[in-house]
């Protein structure tokens, strides 16, 4: 498996430029679609071919998804996850645990997962329900077991660069898509929108981390940063991990700026089939045109997120007992 920051052994790979479709904008300059379902393709081959090498070893990397309560969402993800581990030959636990369930019975969850020998992956779907703590669970997973890279170890491995340890699989999704694009990050002026510790946070430590696919000069916006427009038209590349639908408008982007979508909200979309539409933090229609090359949502960051999740799960077996 390829990690952007574990180069230069695969530097040749990069810089292929994967669109899928051009779509002409103003001044005759050409858009790139970014296809996160291509790239995350690219990277389950990559997953494929490790799992057949684990299995010379008569290794079988297993993952554990644990989902307590029955956000529909939630559970969406959940089966794409458990469905994706069953495609590629991977064991999948899938725990659907009742929004009732306590502090006590999901840590004693975790402990058995830590314990289990056929499991190298553990995810707690997030957010749980209110009267979890969520941190305290987090610190309860096995560090070498933490695919999801939310355990203060693996926070502090990737702030070091020590790759080791585990990062997050939607801003590592996120890099890779850039590398695979031919993007180049190095002295890149970047915006990320957003300081989550799931998204924001981890791509800004990515980012501006040595390396193929960092090295650029990171700005973190927030909902207190002043004149957000202002701050975004400064952007080679921006990153939306904001969470509001279509926030991001055509005064927020350069001409020429790269885009990378992380949202994901569902609005309303009567007379649908499923009453409801997928749309990202970007105002796709407005902002595209001005774009050198955007992703899409859905079809961008979300596909990739489940791909890393695959390809963390498979690091985690490989690490096994090494
Ligand atoms: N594609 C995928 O695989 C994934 C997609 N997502 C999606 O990404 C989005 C972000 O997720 P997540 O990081 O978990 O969300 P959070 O709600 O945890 O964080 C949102 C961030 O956006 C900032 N923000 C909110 N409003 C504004 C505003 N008006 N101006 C500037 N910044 C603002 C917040 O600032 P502050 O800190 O000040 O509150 C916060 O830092 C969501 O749409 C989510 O569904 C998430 C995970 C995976
Ligand atoms: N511990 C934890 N780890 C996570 O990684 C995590 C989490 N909690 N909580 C929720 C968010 C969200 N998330 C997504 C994963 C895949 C898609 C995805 O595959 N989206 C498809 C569309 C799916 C659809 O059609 O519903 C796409 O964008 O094309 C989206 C969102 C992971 N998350």
């Amino acid at each position: 498996m390829f990690f952007p920051w574990e180069k230069p052994r695969r530097e040749q790979e990069t810089g292929n430029l994967l669109a899928d479709t051009r779509i002409r904008a103003p001044f005759h300059r050409l858009m790139t679609l970014i296809s996160g379902t291509a790239v995350a393709e690219k990277v389950l081959e990559e997953c494929r071919r490790d799992i057949a090498e684990l299995a010379k070893l008569g290794k079988k990397p297993g993952l554990a998804v644990v989902l307590v309560g029955d956000d529909p969402a939630s559970r969406a993800y959940v089966r794409s996850k458990d469905k994706k581990c069953r495609d590629l030959g991977l064991h999948s636990v899938k725990l659907e645990l009742p929004a009732e369930t306590t502090q006590e019975e999901l840590l004693a969850h975790v402990e058995t997962l830590n314990r289990d020998p056929a499991i190298h992956g553990i995810l707690v779907q997030s957010p749980p329900p209110k009267h979890i703590d969520e941190a305290a669970i987090v610190r309860a997973i096995d560090p070498a077991k933490d695919v999801d890279g939310f355990h203060p170890i693996n926070v502090a491995k990737l702030a070091l660069e020590d790759s080791s340890g585990f990062v997050p699989c939607t801003p590592l999704g996120c890099q890779r898509l850039l590398v695979d694009a031919g993007i180049e990050t190095k002295g890149a002026n970047v915006v990320v929108v957003g300081r989550s510790m799931i998204v924001g946070k981890p791509m800004a430590l990515l980012l501006m981390a040595k390396g193929v696919g960092g090295d650029a000069t990171v700005t973190v916006a927030h909902s207190r940063t002043k004149d957000l427009p202002a701050i975004c038209r400064q952007a080679d590349i921006i990153v939306a991990a904001i969470g509001r639908p279509e926030f991001i408008k055509a005064e927020h982007v350069k001409e020429g700026a790269v885009v990378i979508d992380v949202g994901i909200n569902r609005v309303e979309a009567p007379g649908t089939e499923k009453g409801y539409k997928l749309v990202g933090d970007v105002a796709f229609a407005e902002v595209a045109p001005k774009c050198r090359a955007i992703t899409p949502v859905p079809g961008g960051v979300g596909p990739m997120t489940i791909a890393m999740l695959m390809a963390n799960t498979i690091k985690a077996c490989q690490q096994a007992g090494a």
